[in-house]
């Protein structure tokens, strides 16, 4: 499909600018002009006027806008970088004004229920595939968009914002997406990888977080690294099954946007959900790390979804399952510690 401006006047679109969407909107703002949308008025007016947004500092090239029509003007391509409770109301809010030539990358790393309207997952408390969304399926169920991707790996928002090294993967069936997000943002700071398995990609990232809010757990609870590089294999092997049952291939789960992931949030503080299982292994409950915490932990939206997906796939995956009812169901971290030590896990690998 032809571009419809020459790249010297490409102006590059960021869609929410919370702690990565600041971060990506920094570094494509090294090459490129860069208009982001942000919903409230105080924020773009803070971007504007004092090239910051919510305190993070900002390129002062990069302008704001509460408009998603004049984003979609001026830019053909987008990066939405919003969490995935917020993800279809930013869809529908730009599909009037998104057409086939856009192409979008996302870099949300959560799932969306496909529910009729009134139900929720409280009510059906079971999900089929079909039900549930990855980002990507978002994106072409509200809107026309068809060249869609995703940008995923070991990518914390604040090691990125401090220029250190580090590595990701856009991943998209079209493979003139991988070749514009890599000449987007790479940079010598910055790797770029491609991959054609967009949901395996996308579930890479989804599911890690899992895994991340129990690793954190484990920290909480003063074990060692033994321990954690039980819970990190265990945890790629529940991944790889997951991703299998949802339509990922397991090559992305054991790549940069998989295991990659896995290791840099399971051995972060700066990963929200590693701090999630950490504060609660402390002894607080969800309800009051959830009251302050200011920035999103998909995983904990994400246990919920995959327990209910679990209730209709001829699958078990005890790590989410006993990190349910942890989070839900008030089971002590050390009892659920207890019942995976004498899970008949026997197998080591059974996925190759
Ligand atoms: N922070 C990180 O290190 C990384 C985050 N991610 C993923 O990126 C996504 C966003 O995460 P963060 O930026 O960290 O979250 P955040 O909580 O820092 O910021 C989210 C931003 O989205 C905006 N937003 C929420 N709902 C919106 C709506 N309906 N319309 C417009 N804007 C809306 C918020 O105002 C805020 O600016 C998540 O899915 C996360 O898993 C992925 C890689 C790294
Ligand atoms: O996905 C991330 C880094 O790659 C960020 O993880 P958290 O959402 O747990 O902070």
């Amino acid at each position: 499909m032809a571009s419809r401006k020459s790249s010297k006047e490409k102006t590059i679109g960021v869609v929410g600018i919370g702690s990565f969407g600041a971060a990506i909107a920094n570094m494509l703002a090294e090459k490129n002009k860069v208009m982001v949308y942000a919903r409230k008025a105080e924020v773009v007016e803070e971007i504007n006027s004092a090239h910051q947004a919510q305190g993070r500092p900002l390129n002062p090239a990069i302008r704001a806008t509460q408009d998603p029509e004049e984003v979609c003007e001026a830019c053909e391509v987008l990066f939405f970088m919003v969490p995935s409770s917020g993800f279809q109301d930013v869809a529908r809010n730009f599909a009037p004004f998104l057409h086939p030539y856009h192409l979008v990358i996302h870099g949300t790393k959560g799932l969306c229920l496909n529910l009729p309207q009134g139900q929720t997952l409280d009510t059906v408390k079971k999900l089929r595939r079909s039900q549930l969304l990855t980002m990507s399926e978002v994106i072409q169920q509200e809107t026309v968009a068809v060249r869609v991707g995703c940008l995923a790996g070991p990518n914390l928002s604040k090691e990125l914002s401090q220029g250190q090294p580090a590595a990701t993967v856009i991943a998209s069936k079209f493979n003139e997406v991988i070749l514009e997000g890599q000449r987007l943002l790479r940079s010598d700071r910055f790797q770029v990888y491609g991959n054609s398995d967009i949901i395996g990609v996308e579930l890479s990232g989804v599911l890690k977080n899992i895994i991340a809010i129990a690793a954190g757990a484990l920290a909480g609870l003063g074990l060692g690294e033994n321990a954690k590089g039980l819970l990190i294999s265990r945890g790629m092997v529940e991944m790889v099954h997951l991703s299998n049952a949802l339509g990922g291939s397991v090559k992305s789960v054991i790549g940069l946007a998989g295991i990659g992931d896995l290791v840099a949030t399971c051995n972060s503080e700066n990963s929200r959900n590693f701090t999630v299982g950490y504060r609660l292994a402390k002894g607080e409950t969800l309800e009051q790390i959830q009251a302050d915490m200011e920035e999103v932990a998909e995983g904990i939206n994400t246990v919920k979804i995959i327990k209910a997906f679990l209730e209709t796939a001829d699958l078990r995956a005890p790590i989410t399952e006993n990190l349910y009812r942890v989070l839900f169901e008030d089971l002590e971290i050390e009892e659920a510690l207890q019942f995976l030590m004498k899970y008949p896990f026997n197998v080591d690998v059974n996925f190759v």
